[in-house]
């Protein structure tokens, strides 16, 4: 079998890590769950936390059942899908195999590629360095919008009205600017009670 098809298909991902830990952000905060971290990146965020997935090539690449059976080795049934960008990915195999053994599938992803793949939870962290795919919106079941610059709030009220109207709204600081901004989020949401706040806890407790 060829592994660029294979790759096309879905059926083979490069996988830059997978780790078993505590869902640091977003509304399942606190939640356990089995991180699936696909390599490749095409967005390019000056401030992104995991440049290092950016490339592809860089990670194996690994068989969709190698990757469940790995998942199945834990006691927590989330699993995680995140980057790098998977949805330059066909996530239908994985997350197809991912629900046949028990497995609640989320994902994180800017969006910026065509949806693909069957999800209990869609994260979605638009990014002003490409912008999203249309095909995002309306499966989005959580828009986490990271605050790097004050222009930033604006930028996540375009988004928030372009999603479905049960679509949970956050904003998170961007990790470097948390200090700097922290003030002016409060504020945001003291007025603006539709979003709430989103906090890297995996960073404060010092975990994956
Ligand atoms: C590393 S990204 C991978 C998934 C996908 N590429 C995306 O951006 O949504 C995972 C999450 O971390 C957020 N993130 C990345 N770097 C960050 C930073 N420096 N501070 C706060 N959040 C960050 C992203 O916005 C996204 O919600
Ligand atoms: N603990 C933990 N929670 C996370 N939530 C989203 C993450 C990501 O990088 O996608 C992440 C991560 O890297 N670690
Ligand atoms: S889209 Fe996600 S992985 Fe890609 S650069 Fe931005 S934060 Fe990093
Ligand atoms: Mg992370």
């Amino acid at each position: 079998m060829d592994k660029k098809t294979a790759v096309t298909e879905g059926r083979m991902l490069p996988v830059m890590e997978a780790f078993y830990t505590i869902q640091g952000e977003g509304v399942h905060t606190g939640t356990a769950a089995y991180f699936i971290r696909l390599g490749g990146c095409d967005v390019g965020c000056v401030w992104c936390d995991v440049k290092d997935s950016w490339e592809a090539e860089k990670w194996p690449i690994l068989g969709v059942e190698e990757i469940v059976d790995e998942a199945m080795k834990f006691p927590g049934r989330m699993v995680v899908i995140t980057g790098g960008e998977p949805l330059m990915y066909n996530l239908g195999p994985l997350t197809s195999s991912l629900k046949s053994k028990g497995f609640t599938t989320h994902i994180e992803t800017s969006g910026a590629h065509p949806f693909s793949g069957d999800f209990d939870w869609v994260c979605f962290s638009p990014k002003k360095f490409k912008a999203p795919h249309p095909s995002i919106y309306e499966v989005a079941n959580e828009l986490k919008v990271v605050i790097f610059h004050k222009s930033d709030f604006e930028f996540a009220e375009k988004h928030a009205a372009l999603v479905n109207e049960g679509c949970k709204l956050l904003l998170q600081p961007e990790w470097s600017k948390a200090k700097f901004f922290m003030n002016d989020i409060v504020e945001y949401v003291k007025f603006h009670p539709n979003w709430k706040i989103s906090l890297q806890t995996h960073k404060f407790m010092d975990i994956p």
